[in-house]
């Protein structure tokens, strides 16, 4: 399979090592001329806790990228998704698959605006990773992932991606539900990440408060409500457990809010909490702690903005 990664930073670079060990044709695509700089000619350097692995992998900006790609892994931020995928264009051919495993909701409709609708997987990771300088990956944490095709039609793709991440190292299975799936992974994040960004501080600090605890529990409610609503019949106490895991077993782990807020970037809470609240209120239900906590890291991104200008 020819296969490029849109967006090679912290998950980019941890699925495009997996399709490399995997035997399959990769391109890293981004647009940090030093990161590619870095992987071009020192390999990219992954730390996993199988060890420290440099692999050879081309990288390059996306204007560069020689298609058409049977597969395009799209691991930008949300908010870069669609322009991403324009600067993508001239390499999507008529049977070119785009795969999101990217955190949020409404990443399908993204995607289904570049190819026809049976071409467009999506998904969602558990698994953490940091991008800790040019050319430098590290991932610690165990997780699955997850996918399939978003809007029906035959699973032939999504089988040959997972079995390939699979064999590469990263665990990923097929889940028809996989809708359900990215609704639990979102409200999974819009409990988390915004208590991590705005306090600075990692899953294991959180599970040490009972105000933290508490909210995060009035978020999956929430959450749960709003998929339901939305006709999304998930359960509330498997993202409670997932919450539960995160603070003990994750306790150290920096959610990639928390990242983003330390490296003074915007945040993919538009994606997160925004969408959840957008959603649950066009069917006549509140999200009063779900929206407050987006307001409060909008108004951190906005802080953050300010002093970058000063
Ligand atoms: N990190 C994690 O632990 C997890 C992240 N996710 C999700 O995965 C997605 C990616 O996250 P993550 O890897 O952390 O993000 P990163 O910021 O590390 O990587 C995104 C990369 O995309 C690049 N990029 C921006 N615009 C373009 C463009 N037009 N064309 C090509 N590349 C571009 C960025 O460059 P630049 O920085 O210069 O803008 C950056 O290198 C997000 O949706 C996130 O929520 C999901 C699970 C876990
Ligand atoms: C790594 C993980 C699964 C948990 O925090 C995540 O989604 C994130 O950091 O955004």
């Amino acid at each position: 399979m020819k296969l490029a990664i849109l967006g090679s930073g912290a998950m980019g670079c941890l699925f495009g090592a997996a399709f490399n060990r995997a035997g399959e044709s990769v391109t890293l695509v981004d647009v940090s001329q030093p990161h590619i700089d870095a992987i071009t000619t020192h390999g990219l350097e992954l730390d996993t806790r199988a060890g420290v692995e440099r692999l050879p992998i081309p990288a390059c900006q996306p204007a560069e990228a020689s298609g058409p790609f049977d597969l395009i892994v799209v691991f930008t931020k949300t908010f870069h998704t669609v322009s991403a995928l324009e600067g993508m264009a001239h390499a999507i051919g008529p049977d070119t698959h785009l795969l999101s495993l990217q955190n949020g909701l409404g990443n399908d409709a993204k995607l289904a605006g570049f190819v026809p609708d049976g071409q467009v997987m999506v998904g969602a990771s558990m698994l953490p990773s940091d991008l800790v300088g040019p050319g430098r990956v590290r991932s610690h944490g165990e997780g699955y992932s997850r996918l399939y095709p978003a809007f029906g039609g035959d699973p032939a793709m999504a089988e040959r991606v997972a079995d390939a991440l699979t064999r590469g190292g990263l665990p990923a299975q097929l889940d028809p539900a996989i809708h359900e799936a990215i609704w639990s992974k979102a409200i999974f994040n819009a409990a988390m990440n915004p208590l991590c960004a705005l306090t600075r501080r990692t899953p294991g600090f959180l599970g040490a408060s009972a105000e933290a605890r508490a909210t995060i529990r009035a978020v999956v409610e929430e959450g749960v409500a709003a998929a339901h609503a939305n006709g999304r019949m998930i359960d509330a106490q498997p993202i409670h457990d997932l919450t539960q895991v995160s603070m003990t077993d994750h306790a150290d782990h920096e959610a990639s809010m928390l990242q983003d807020v330390k490296a003074g970037r915007r945040t993919e809470v538009d994606a997160i909490n925004g969408a959840i609240v957008e959603a649950a209120e066009a069917k006549g239900i509140a999200a009063p702690v779900t929206r407050t906590l987006w307001h409060l890291v909008k108004l951190e991104e906005a802080k953050l903005a300010e002093s970058a200008d000063c």
